[in-house]
């Protein structure tokens, strides 16, 4: 596994043209989307899933949502669209558009977390707890007052899920079975028709994803990180979220013109 850069950032390259014969593997939020600052107020741009339908016709269907929502979130931001898709982080998997692996209901200590944080949410307006089944996500992006309140919350209903690990992100810590990661999600993924024999190429913008780009490197694939965040195992990078939709864009128009 390449080391990731601890030090001076790694002046990283863009990425090359999209090709036919790659695996595409896209994360959703502060990647595919703008952030927003609450989990349902984000917006799917005009034309960005007419760009990802025809793109993934181009790739014979090998196109996937790897994200920490859960695959029901993202079928109804895309609907009526269903693309392949790993969910809560790698904890669900859906290989096709019609198979989805369910994880089990949450356990009773993590009710009482999620019950926590709501008191706590309630002193910080903006401040959100996001109900995911099997994991909660605590949210300050709009309160960034309740960030340690809400931080210890987390790190102290920890000791009483075994199991479970904290997942830290953009704003947000998120409690969730420690079992599954995105990297895994893209492993499993390469196995199946119709990602099997293509090149995986990974694009993403939190900590969450790094696993992905190890697992994608690993591979001897293409890691594209959006933003700036280091340290990072991607191979290379694109500025911002628009910067990526232009990307696909392009590879929609050039790709979906010759299938
Ligand atoms: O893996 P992703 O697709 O990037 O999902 C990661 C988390 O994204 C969402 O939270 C983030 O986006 C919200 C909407 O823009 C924003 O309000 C929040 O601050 C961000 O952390 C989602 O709500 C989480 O469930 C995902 O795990």
């Amino acid at each position: 596994m390449p080391r990731m850069s601890a030090t001076a950032p790694l002046a990283l390259p863009p990425p090359p043209p999209v090709q036919s014969d790659w695996a595409l593997f896209l994360d959703v939020d502060g990647c595919l989307l703008d952030f927003a600052d609450a989990p349902e107020a984000v917006v799917v741009p005009e034309g960005l899933a007419d760009a990802l339908a025809r793109l993934s016709r181009a790739l014979g269907g090998a196109l996937a949502f790897v994200s920490g929502r859960r695959i029901v979130q993202l079928d109804a931001l895309f609907a009526p669209l269903r693309f392949p898709s790993a969910g809560l982080h790698g904890l669900e998997l859906r290989e096709a558009a019609d198979l989805a692996h369910v994880p089990d209901a949450a356990p009773e200590a993590l009710r009482q977390a999620r019950d926590a944080a709501e008191r706590i949410a309630a002193g910080y307006p903006g401040a959100r707890v996001e109900d995911k089944g099997i994991a909660i996500a605590l949210h300050w992006r709009a309160a960034p007052a309740a960030r340690a309140s809400l931080e210890a919350t987390a790190a102290a209903a920890l000791a009483q899920l075994p199991g479970y690990r904290l997942q830290y992100g953009n704003c947000v810590v998120e409690l969730r079975p420690a079992h599954a990661d995105k990297g895994q999600a893209v492993q499993r993924l390469m196995g199946a028709t119709p990602f099997a024999g293509r090149l995986p190429v990974y694009a993403g913008d939190d900590l969450t994803d790094e696993d992905a780009f190890a697992a994608t490197n690993a591979l001897g694939g293409v890691s594209v990180r959006i933003g700036h965040r280091e340290p990072t195992y991607a191979t290379h990078t694109l500025a911002d979220t628009a910067a990526l939709r232009a990307w696909l864009s392009e590879a929609a128009a050039r790709l979906g013109a010759r299938a």
